[in-house]
């Protein structure tokens, strides 16, 4: 693709400034459209397309270049990067945007260089049954599949193990751990990736996309049993699929394996063909929201670290939802414990998370200087890996520090605008992404705030660099003097005293880190919220409307490194707990079943982990529960801690000592055993906000940030409602005020004069009203009330003014809106709830009618462009609220329990797996183990030894 104008015709990769970002959305850029066997003899039609031009128009674009026969109907087929996989476009999708989405390698693959065949549009026909026509290849190549499988079948054709492979690794003659490597691998030296053992799928990551995701394939495993067909991602989805129809039943799948073995990608895979299956090539409105949620969470939860260049920090669960006929309906994504520590510090040859990256290159002037930009080197957060390489090779700086900051082939500029566009498809408006940015300016800024010993004699702090602290104020809009007293003292009470008690110098380091790291957790938290708002269905807030779904879980995999701490800890549990549900599944269930049916078996011994797990978590003794109670014990240390589980435990064939006097602890887990160092266990299993940062940021005059603070999604929206109808109301008031001014030369108190000369006004274009009117003709239909009874201290708004009206084109509500979403409101019944409601009186009314009237009338007024976003209600919030309840990290980070001490965060992480365990546990699973191929990431090299040592290889499930 090429953009025209606007001067940067090397593609969509060098736009990154938001001056460029305007021009942007006005270029015009070159399609190509491969039309294939529809045009022989044509290799693609250059079609000139904007951002907004739709898919439909693209086509006739095409056709008319092309010529072709236009009876016929026809669909543009984005094919993107995992081997010719087709996502078949809706007539109202935007190629450009879609191709806004595609990696820079793509676009400049595409502007000539060769090789970039990967990314590209094809048109396609489709057939009078909706299904898509393939140019009789594709039935060809069925019936060659078919046929051989027949052959092989009578004897004909010689079968798959002459060629010395097994598809499923049960088959083997015998099992050992030699015959299971020589099969993986002489399958792997095939490009054969999957193999199954029983109905386990083995993935071999590959390094290298293969051709296997084609429509093809989609179609080659709809409705097989598995085994039927070569080992295939594409048969567990299909086959979860077809057994949540037949027995309408929950299905799960579960991915496990180490960093970099390809969990990700597989969850990608699984997600696309879930949507893909019920939606006969065309993506929905969930699979739109699923492509754009990607991106976003892949930003913030993601980051480089030695073993993955893009390794998921955070865990989660995807769960499809469907309809009873089997089309889907919404999702819903779970996260599970973000790292944290990474967001302060990161070892050697590691990154931050992606954002703050693709922030710092991608910003335009303008954002820079409201945000206060600096380079990345410049900033404690990000720079401490460049720091350690410079006391390395101080004469080679340049060359390190660039190293440090890109990875090969990245393009960060473009990535974020790639975030940007991904963003605006789940629905956050220019202003939510403004506020999300400033928000990650200020967590780096804070951490550039150094502390010094005030004097040699006292323990008293300052603040080395206090031309800091102007800029943090500005941008989280709290006050100067709040921010510095909450950074270098603490309040206490002691017998009815208020006692301010100034931090020692490692305990101020710990306070900013901490405010930084509970200020980016609590928006990762906000992130996933609306992210699962944007995906949530009308029908799921029914109660009798029946849901099917099929989860799939990506969660982090066993870790064990040279420094273990309290987060390897916790995931090495979460994968415990997994491994068990796995036993229980694959042996214990089954032989029970075969037991019961009188059919001689012969048990099988595994490793039954019940008694690792029970040392962990089982009440009261447990390891955690010791972690607990020692952590609200002000007097006691890591060292205490070490000493309870001694006590404890000594015996136990789960737990050792190690021999020396070293502060750590050695657990036998399932897949081996690892060693924890118990240094600072107790506070980071405390790691909440303090009270005083809470009430910093409580105070700030930035709604978003507040609304970060708010632990109740729906008590904030309606603050929200409220404070936009003030909003309105004043503005409308004073800006009529002014021009009476204006027109008379004297105050005009009546509010007939405003309404006589309104018409002409402009303030009421501005998207902040336009939103507060809709927001208060939503108000008016749903009969709120205006006067409150009481006025309570706000809790602020969570969403910010910008993001309550965000709505989906779907909604098809105007100002004056009815059925779609504004129908559900007002039978919603949530406002007859609320206690102190809010009423809108007939003046007012009024008022916002006229004030409608006038903006609708205006010929200059442009309908906001429609976003895939569904309108924020109470009902929802609510629903989604309960949803999450187990999850309280956000409210315990805020430190909102007022009289119970918040949860620990292995208690919410526990309440969490507990939660999972429960949504599993109703689920039939299936398992999917992913292997690296290779520590180096080379493409399709097997290397034997990291293949066998893998947690996920099958001697070590089986
Ligand atoms: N099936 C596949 N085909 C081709 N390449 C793959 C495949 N699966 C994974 N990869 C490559 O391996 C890289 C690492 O995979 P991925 O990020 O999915 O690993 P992961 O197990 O999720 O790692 P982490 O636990 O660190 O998040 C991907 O960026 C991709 O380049």
């Amino acid at each position: 693709m090429s953009a025209r104008d606007g001067g940067h015709g090397g593609g969509i990769g060098g736009v990154g400034t938001l001056g460029r970002r305007g021009r942007y959305e006005d270029s015009e850029f070159t399609l190509r459209i491969y039309p294939g066997s529809l045009a022989e003899g044509t290799i693609y039609c250059p079609v000139s397309a904007r951002k907004s031009t739709t898919a439909a128009e693209a086509i006739e674009r095409c056709l008319e270049r092309l010529r072709l026969d236009r009876d016929r109907c026809y669909v543009l087929a984005e094919v993107k990067e995992f081997g010719g996989e087709e996502w078949i476009l809706n007539p109202s999708d935007c190629p450009v945007q879609r191709m806004m989405l595609w990696p820079r390698g793509a676009l400049e693959q595409r502007s000539g260089s060769g090789g970039g065949e990967d990314y590209r549009f094809l048109l396609r026909q489709k057939n009078l049954d909706g299904s898509i026509h393939y140019g009789g290849s594709l039935q060809m190549w069925l019936r060659v599949t078919e046929e051989r499988r027949r052959m092989t079948e009578r004897g004909l054709l010689p079968q798959e193990e002459v060629r010395g492979d097994h598809a499923d690794l049960c088959c083997l003659p015998e099992l050992t751990e030699r015959s299971l490597l020589d099969n993986l691998r002489s399958r792997f030296r095939q490009e054969r990736i999957y193999t199954y053992v029983g109905s386990i799928l083995i993935v071999i990551n590959p390094f290298q996309f293969l051709p296997i995701y084609n429509p093809k394939y989609v179609k080659m495993y709809d409705n097989h049993a598995l085994g039927d067909l070569e080992p295939h991602i594409y048969a567990v989805a299909d086959v979860a699929y077809h057994a949540m129809l037949q027995r309408r039943r929950n299905q799960c799948i579960v991915i496990s394996g180490e960093s970099g073995s390809g969990k990700t990608q597989s969850t990608n895979f699984l997600i696309h063909h879930l949507t893909a299956l019920s939606q006969k090539g065309f993506a929905s409105g969930v699979e739109q929201i699923i492509l754009g949620a990607g991106p976003v969470l892949e930003a913030f939860g993601n980051a480089k670290t030695a073993h993955n260049n893009n390794s998921s920090r955070f865990g989660k669960f995807i769960q499809v939802n469907y309809q009873e006929s089997g089309t889907v309906r919404g999702a819903y994504v779970e996260k599970y414990l973000l790292e944290k520590s990474r967001l302060v510090y990161q070892e050697h040859n590691e990154r931050n998370y992606h954002v703050f990256y693709y922030l710092l290159a991608g910003a335009s002037e303008e954002e820079r200087s409201a945000f206060h930009l600096k380079k990345p080197e410049e900033y404690h957060y990000l720079n401490q890996m460049t720091k350690k390489v410079l006391r390395l090779h101080w004469e080679n700086y340049y060359e390190s520090d660039a190293d440090c900051f890109t990875v090969e082939g990245e393009d960060l500029k473009h990535d974020f605008e790639r975030l940007q566009l991904a963003m605006e498809m789940v629905g956050f408006l220019p202003a939510t992404r403004k506020q999300i940015f400033s928000l990650l300016s200020a967590i780096l800024h804070l951490g550039n705030i150094r502390y010094k010993k005030k004097t040699y004699r006292d323990d008293s702090i300052d603040i080395c660099n206090p031309e800091v602290l102007p800029t943090v104020s500005e941008l989280l809009e709290v006050k100067e003097e709040m921010l510095f007293e909450a950074l270098t003292t603490r309040k206490t009470m002691t017998v009815g005293e208020r006692l301010i008690v100034p931090y020692k110098l490692a305990e101020a380091g710990t306070v900013r880190d901490s405010m930084a790291k509970s200020l980016y957790s609590a928006l990762f938290d906000w992130i996933v919220f609306r992210i699962n708002h944007a995906l949530l269905n009308n029908r799921d807030l029914e109660e009798s409307a029946k849901i099917f779904s099929i989860g799939v879980l990506d969660i982090f995999g066993f870790e064990d490194y040279e420094n273990n701490s309290f987060e390897q800890f916790c995931i090495n549990f979460a994968n415990e707990r997994l491994q068990h549900y796995f036993n229980q599944h694959i042996f214990k269930l089954e032989q029970e079943e075969y037991r019961a049916e009188g059919i001689s078996w012969h048990n099988i011994d595994y490793i039954d982990n019940t008694g690792c797990i029970n040392l962990i978590s089982k009440k009261p003794t447990a390891l955690l529960h010791l972690l607990d109670e020692e952590s609200n014990f002000p007097q006691a240390s890591n060292q205490t801690l070490l000493d309870k589980f001694k006590r404890q435990h000594e015996g136990n064939g789960y737990i050792e000592f190690p021999a020396v006097m070293e502060p750590a602890f050695i657990i036998r887990h399932y897949a081996g055993k690892v060693k924890y160092g118990v240094k600072d266990f107790r506070e980071k299993n405390t790691d909440h906000m303090r009270p005083d940062i809470v009430a910093l940021l409580k105070s700030s005059k930035n709604a978003f940030i507040c609304g970060l603070m708010g632990i109740d999604p729906p008590a904030t929206f309606r603050w929200a409602v409220l404070r936009a109808f003030f909003r309105a109301m004043v503005a409308f008031r004073e800006s009529g005020k002014r021009h009476v001014h204006r027109k008379t030369g004297h105050d005009a108190a009546a509010p007939c004069a405003v309404l006589c000369s309104v018409d002409s006004f402009s303030f009421l274009h501005h998207p902040v009203h336009q939103r507060s009117l809709e927001i208060l003709q939503r108000c008016k239909e749903e009969k709120y009330s205006v006067v409150r009874k009481s006025l309570r201290t706000p809790l602020s708004d969570l969403q910010g003014s910008n993001t309550l009206n965000e709505k989906s084109p779907r909604d098809g509500v105007g100002w004056n809106g009815r059925g779609g979403r504004q129908g559900r409101l007002s039978s919603s019944g949530s406002n007859t709830e609320e206690d102190g409601g809010i009423f809108v009186n007939s003046t007012s009314s009024k008022l916002l009618e006229r004030a409608h009237g006038i903006l609708m009338r205006n010929k200059n007024y442009k309908s906001k462009p429609s976003l895939p976003k569904h309108l924020l209600d109470v009902k929802s919030l609510k629903y989604l609220s309960n949803l999450t309840l187990h999850d309280r990290i956000t409210k315990s980070l805020l430190h909102l329990h007022k009289k119970k001490k918040p949860p620990s965060i292995s208690a919410q992480f526990q309440a969490s797996l507990n939660k999972l365990m429960e949504t599993l546990g109703q689920s039939e699973p299936y398992f999917v183990k992913c292997i690296r191929s290779n520590a180096e990431k080379l493409p399709l090299r097997f290397n034997d030894g990291g293949c066998a040592r893998s947690p996920a290889y099958p001697c070590s499930v089986a």
